[in-house]
Order: structure tokens, then sequence, then C-alpha cells
């Protein structure tokens, strides 16, 4: 259980909430000295970074740009007098990947991982009535004890260089919004609801936990904010006579009401909206509502040009008007939980979503698919380091479900992508990571998590802990690419049949398969990277997906195209976007529109 309160912030007449976006100072620090010149009380010669945003894209030299080590974020707040008697909280949607927060010169906490959010307890120093100053100091280095895995290389001057076991850029900073909350002297920090289903009726199951010992009363209003349910206790169970489900691309939402009373008034509330949904497998399919649903949609990132990976409510929009055009139901938040945000509009839009953890990386490699790529073990559940990470694995898993479990767009857990399987050493740490997941979700969601291409039929350790199995597979591109296509959908074909006969009797997703694709290179014949190969590709693909009637879904890689790391087998970043990085579609979208418009996502 996590000490602090994850709930989404809102304003009400008990709580209160001011944020803090906009332009911060910003100052880096190659030498380390910061700490010990006393930088927590105010930096001494910043210059401006706008919150939220990556700071990587804004500068025009490559020593910032690619920085890599300890960087100061500075700002400061007025905190309105009349917000006295509350409790008071910083609240960063994620500080990537690790920080520490002062306020008023005070160390407050320190937070590992960089894509869940950070709550800073700041009352004993946070001066009412009066300006105060948050400094944080942030560390962007990659290791292989927290998430996402990588290395860090200090080069022959002494500077540092990320080098990711992953592709995508390792941008960092404050790349989400930043509030200052006021919330009652007891309030409530936490909620889980479940559903059940009887006939045209649903229950909601609940349970509430507060910060301290008043009775608590729950109402569930409908659409038009009119009462159809109200039951009291800290759990309990409301009834729902006739209800709207939550459906794909159809949400009917509603809104849960949580009220701490103490006889003589409201001490909290806190509300939010929720859809009355279930998700379980049966056999090999995925049930929404009890209805089997095939999964169409694709694996994102956040990216976007100079903000990086900084959240923008307008590229939420483009994307899901984008996701609405291609006819998809689905994407995976690879390979990390997004911003809050991006779950609360999938779950106005009726999308689904499969929520990663940041376990990438996990194969010994700079770059993890020349690993994945050569076939080569690396040996990595074997390191001394390995318990470690498996706390922060287990820590973040537990942040992300405290965090997302009550969205109904999220339907899944992916616990992992693309690490190393063969071994029983990773058998056992994944073991470990399933039985603490399963421990968090109120709702019990299927677990999954998504496998490269080493990850074969006959060696994988590690599919049998999941619900449904996700492949990574890119028959076509990685293997047998170009001219030798035929063969590849030979290859490929056989890999399935060779799963089928293992008879698992569960859904298989296909989690990312791809071709990169320089918008605008047109060859007749094709030939790889031209727009045509990328059609050709796909068609090859969906021809064997719809082979397996086990395959119940297909998320291509990726939704746009991405930035990564510099290398020889990058050209500005990664070219497997089915829309450019500006969100314009390649030839291969109006493919997919036309293929998702047939393919019923309801049988
Ligand atoms: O390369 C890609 O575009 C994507 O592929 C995935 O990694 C692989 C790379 C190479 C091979 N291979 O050589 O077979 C298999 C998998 C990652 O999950 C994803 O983050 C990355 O962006």
């Amino acid at each position: 259980m996590l000490e602090y309160s994850e709930l989404y912030p809102i304003q009400n007449e008990y709580r209160m909430m001011q944020s803090l976006d906009g332009m911060w100072k910003f100052q880096f620090d190659p030498e380390e000295i910061g700490k010990k010149s006393g930088w927590e009380n105010g930096l001494p010669a910043p210059v401006s970074m706008p919150v939220p945003s990556s700071f990587a894209d804004f500068f025009t030299d490559h020593k910032e740009r690619d920085y890599c080590g300890d960087f100061w974020y500075e700002t400061e707040f007025y905190l309105p007098a009349e917000w006295r008697n509350k409790k008071i909280w910083l609240r960063f949607g994620s500080i990537t990947h690790r920080g520490t927060v002062y306020c008023n010169g005070m160390e407050i906490t320190s937070h590992e991982g960089g894509f869940l959010p950070v709550l800073a307890d700041i009352l004993t120093v946070a001066k009412p009535g009066q300006v105060n100053q948050v400094v944080v100091k942030i560390n962007n280095e990659l290791n292989e004890t927290s998430l996402p895995c990588g290395a860090t290389k200090i080069l022959n001057n002494g500077r540092k260089l990320a080098k990711p076991y992953f592709d995508f850029f390792n941008y960092s900073g404050l790349q989400r919004s930043v509030w200052v909350i006021a919330l009652p002297e007891e309030s409530v920090k936490d909620y889980s609801v479940d559903y059940e289903l009887c006939g045209t009726d649903a229950l909601v199951k609940y349970e509430v936990v507060t910060t301290g010992e008043h009775p608590v009363i729950v109402r569930l209003l409908d659409a038009e904010g009119e009462l159809v349910a109200e039951t009291e206790g800290k759990e309990g169970i409301l009834q729902v006579a006739n209800a709207h489900l939550w459906e794909v691309r159809n949400a009917y939402l509603y809104q849960i009401v949580i009220l701490i009373t103490d006889g003589n008034g409201v001490l909290d509330e806190y509300r939010e909206k929720i859809g009355i949904r279930t998700v379980r497998i049966e056999g090999t399919q995925i049930l929404l509502n009890d209805r089997p649903v095939y999964l169409k949609g694709f694996g994102k990132h956040e990216d976007f040009s100079i903000l990086g990976r900084g959240f923008h409510w307008g590229i939420v929009k483009r994307d899901f008007e984008c996701l609405k055009w291609t006819n998809a139901n689905c994407f995976r938040t690879s390979h990390y939980p997004y911003a809050e945000e991006w779950y609360q509009f999938a779950d106005e839009e009726g999308f689904l979503i499969i929520d990663e953890v940041p376990a990438v990386g996990m194969m010994r490699s700079t770059r993890n698919f020349v690993a994945a790529g050569a076939g080569n073990y690396t040996y990595f559940f074997e390191a001394l380091t390995v318990p470690e990470l498996l706390k922060s694995h287990i820590a973040d898993t537990e942040e992300m479900i405290t965090r997302d479990k009550n969205h109904p767009s999220v339907i899944a857990w992916s616990l992992f992508n693309e690490p190393e399987t063969i071994t029983d050493y990773a058998y056992e740490y994944f073991k470990e990571v399933f039985a603490a997941a399963e421990t968090y979700d109120f709702q019990s969601r299927p677990m999954t998590g998504a496998f490269e291409k080493n990850s074969k039929p006959e060696l994988c350790k590690c599919y049998p802990l999941c619900d449904f199995i996700c492949l990574n597979r890119y028959y076509g591109w990685y293997i047998s690419g170009g001219p030798e296509i035929e063969e590849a959908e030979e290859l490929f074909r056989d890999e399935m049949d060779r799963w089928k006969a293992k008879e698992l009797n569960v859904p298989f997703v296909f989690t990312e398969f791809g071709t990169d694709t320089m918008a605008g290179l047109h060859k007749l014949p094709s030939i790889m990277w031209s727009e045509e190969y990328q059609k050709e590709y796909l068609e090859m693909n969906f021809r064997v997906f719809d082979s397996y009637e086990f395959v119940q879904g297909e998320l291509a890689w990726n939704f746009a195209d991405f930035q990564t790391t510099e290398g020889i087998m990058r050209v500005d970043g990664n070219h497997k976007g089915v829309f450019t990085r500006d969100r314009q579609p390649k030839a291969a979208a109006v493919v997919f529109k036309d293929r998702w418009e047939k393919k019923n996502e309801l049988f």
C-alpha cells in the first residue's frame, strides 16, 4: 500500500489545486556540485525551461540535447492563506527518471522511476499566505537496477551518455503536469471498483481507503448527473438497475461520488468518471461485457517534436482523431505508463488500453534489437543486481496499478516488453512480478507481457505466467525482409503452427509488427523502406493472423514515427510509424482503415 494518494487531483469545496505548469528555471549539474553548493535554495545560473516537457529538443547543442546526469528545476508559487488548515502536497505527474524534491530549501522526498506520479508532503515547510520555492534535483542515468534498463557510458573527457537497452530516445525532465494540492485533514486516499453483470443490471463493488475513521457514503450518478444508487461504508456494493455498459467505441460513463461525513457535515468529497464493464479471458477469446472483442490498434509512444515526451492535450486530441479514423479500438502504452490524461480520454472515447510498466531493455545490450536479432543469450537475469531490479519492477507495478486501476479503458497489464525469457532465472524473476501484480488489482484484470522472437514456443519459460500471450514479430523485416518475404511468411506460419500445436487455449495478440518506412519513398516493385513495401508486408502479416483462430488482436508497431538514440539502424528515429511523427498518414494507414472497418471488433 502506497503511503500517499495517487488519485488524480480535482477541485471542489473540500479539495483545492493550483497548476505549476509554465516556465521554470533549469540548470545542468555535470560536476555534481549542486547539493554541496546549496542549489536546493535556488539555482545560481539557471536558464528557462517549459514544464511539462522533455528538456532535450529545445537546445541547439549536442551536449545539452544528449545530456546525461544530474540537472535541476526551480519555480515559485503563492500558497493561498485560506489553505492554512489543509494538507498541502506537491504532485508531479512524473519525474524522469528519479528525483529529490525540496521546498523552501528543505528536502521533502525522493522517488525512483520516471513514469508515475510523485507526491511530496510539504505541510510542515510550506508557508500559507506567502511565496514558496520548489526545487527538484533530477537524474536521468540508466542502469540495471531500475526501469527502464540501460547503461551510462562515461567518455574519456568525463561526459556521461545514456546507453539505453531499448530504442526510444532517453527523454527526461518534468514531462507531465505539476500541481500544488490542498486536501482536508481527513480525506479519501484511494478507492477501487469492480463490476458484475446480472442480466440487465450491474453490481458495482467498491472499496474506499480514507485517512481517518469517519463514515463514508458512496453514490453513483448517471451521465445526466441523476442519482442511480447510494450506499454507506468503506466497502460495499452499489446496485444499478438497467445498467448502461461501457462498450468499445461507445463509452457510457457514470460518476462515482465518495463522501466522508462526521454527522454534522461533509469532510471530503472525491468524484471521478467510471465505466461499468467486465473483462475476462475465456478460452482463446478476450471478453468485454461477456462478448468477444478483437483488439485493433497500435503500440504508441509519448513522443512529439520539440516537446519530446512532454504532455500536451493537443497531441492526445490529434492522436485519438487519427486512431478513430483508422477504425482502431485499442493501444498499448509501450513501453511505460503514460500521463494520466491519456487514460481519461480513452475512457471517454471507448478505447481499450494494455497498460505497460517500464520493464523494457531486460536483455543486456546497448541496443536490444542487436541482441534480439543475433539471438545472443546475455545472462541478464543472472546478474547480482537482479534482486534490486526486481524491487523496482514490483514498486513500478504497484504504482501503475494503484494509479490506473479504475479506468474502464484499461483491460490488461503488460508487465514486460521483450526480456530474455529462456532461462529458469527469468521465470523465477517474472513469477515474483506476476504474483505481486495480482495483489494490487481489485478487478484482477488479465496480465501479460510482450515476447520477442527468441521467446520461441520451445524455449520460452515465461509464457505460462500470462493470461494471454503477446508476440512482437517482424517476419519480413528483421527476418527475411524484402525479396525474401515469401520465405518470411513460411517461417512465420511455421512458428505459429508450433504455438498452435501446444494447444494452450489462450488468446494471442500481436503487440508489434511493422517495417521502417520513409514517408514519400515510392518504389515499384517495392523495396524495403518504401511505402509500397510497408503495405505488402502488412498484407502478408494479415494473411498469417487470419489463419489462426486464437489470434485475437493486432497492435501494429508503431502508431507514429518516433525519436530514438542515434545509431546505424535508425535515420532520425524509428520510422515504423503508420503515421509520420507529425501525425500525417503514410499509405499503410489506409490499409488499416479498410481492414479494420471490415473486421468488426465484436463477433
Ligand atoms: O525495432 C523496433 O522497431 C521495435 O522492436 C522491438 O525490438 C525488437 C528489435 C529487433 C528485433 N529483431 O531483430 O528481431 C526484435 C524486436 C522493441 O520492442 C521496440 O521498442 C522497437 O522500437
